[in-house]
């Protein structure tokens, strides 16, 4: 029944209830009892109706809220999803600079001592595991210290990045070089031995000797000694780079300017 229906309805029945001519008929208590009931039930739905569209809108507004904190806590998760991912990347490119850093020399920017170290025992494994030589050379440029006193500290400082950049650009493109401290370089060489490696170290001499460092006056010449050795199976590396620096004293002896072996 629409509600124009039930509009219609109640006012004929309540127009014929209100009606004295009908006020004795049998049916009239009945009518009155029944109509009576009706706008109970009426009112009930009424009250049962706005109780769910009540419950419905609150509801609504519940879920609506919801939603809104789960895309706000979204939005925020992928925000710190994406300061992590950079923090993580600078991490990275931090970690990376630090390496390079540990295991590069500031003033020559070639390898410094900690790099040869951990090629020197990477290089020795493998030399072992393969059972292949690995020649070794230690590196003192002579008599540096009167081209401090007589230039001055930094043209001393020039003279090591020429001679770092002569002994990289001298050695075969597998062989490995580094500052080993002071005025010292190593050359690590894989695959030879101690007799293999002297052309090498000795191109290496040559390159150095024909260095000119500028100076305020005449170009400055330099020179350096070697000691060149080969890792023994077994021993330790300490003791390889012992025999080195002990050849490389005996070439300083022998007049400098030159290499000597210690097989
Ligand atoms: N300019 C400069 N000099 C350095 C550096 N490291 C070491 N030296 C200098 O190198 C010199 C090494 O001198 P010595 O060990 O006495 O030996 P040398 O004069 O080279 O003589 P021989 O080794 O006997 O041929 C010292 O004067 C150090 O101060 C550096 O990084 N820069």
């Amino acid at each position: 029944m629409s509600m124009r229906d039930d509009k219609d309805l109640s006012l004929a029945v309540e127009a014929l209830l209100a009606d004295p001519a009908y006020a004795r008929n049998p049916l009239r208590q009945a009518l009155d009892e029944l109509y009576t009931e009706f706008r109970n039930v009426l009112h009930q739905i009424d009250r049962v109706t706005r109780i769910s569209d009540r419950y419905q809108s609150v509801t609504r507004e519940r879920t609506q809220s919801l939603t809104e904190r789960y895309q706000k806590q979204l939005r925020q998760l992928e925000k710190m999803a994406r300061i992590s991912d950079r923090y993580q990347s600078m991490m990275r490119d931090l970690n990376e600079a630090l390496k390079e850093a540990a295991t590069r020399d500031a003033l020559t920017g070639i390898g410094n001592r900690r790099m040869l170290m951990d090629r020197l025992k990477a290089e020795t494994a493998r030399a072992q595991r393969m059972g292949r030589p690995l020649a070794l050379a230690l590196l003192d440029v002579d008599r540096f210290k009167t081209v401090n006193d007589a230039w001055g500290h930094e043209i001393g400082d020039r003279a090591l990045v020429e001679i770092a950049r002569a002994v990289s650009d001298a050695v075969r493109d597998y062989d490995i070089c580094g500052r080993w401290g002071g005025e010292e370089f190593m050359i690590i060489m894989p695959e030879i031995g101690a007799r293999e490696a002297v052309p090498v170290v000795e191109r290496v001499r040559e390159a150095v000797a024909a260095l000119k460092v500028a100076t305020p006056g005449e170009p400055l010449s330099l020179s350096a000694s070697f000691g060149v050795t080969e890792w023994r199976p077994e021993e330790n590396i300490s003791d390889t780079i012992c025999r080195a620096d002990a050849a490389m004293f005996a070439a300083k002896h022998a007049g400098r300017n030159r290499l000597e072996v210690a097989a």
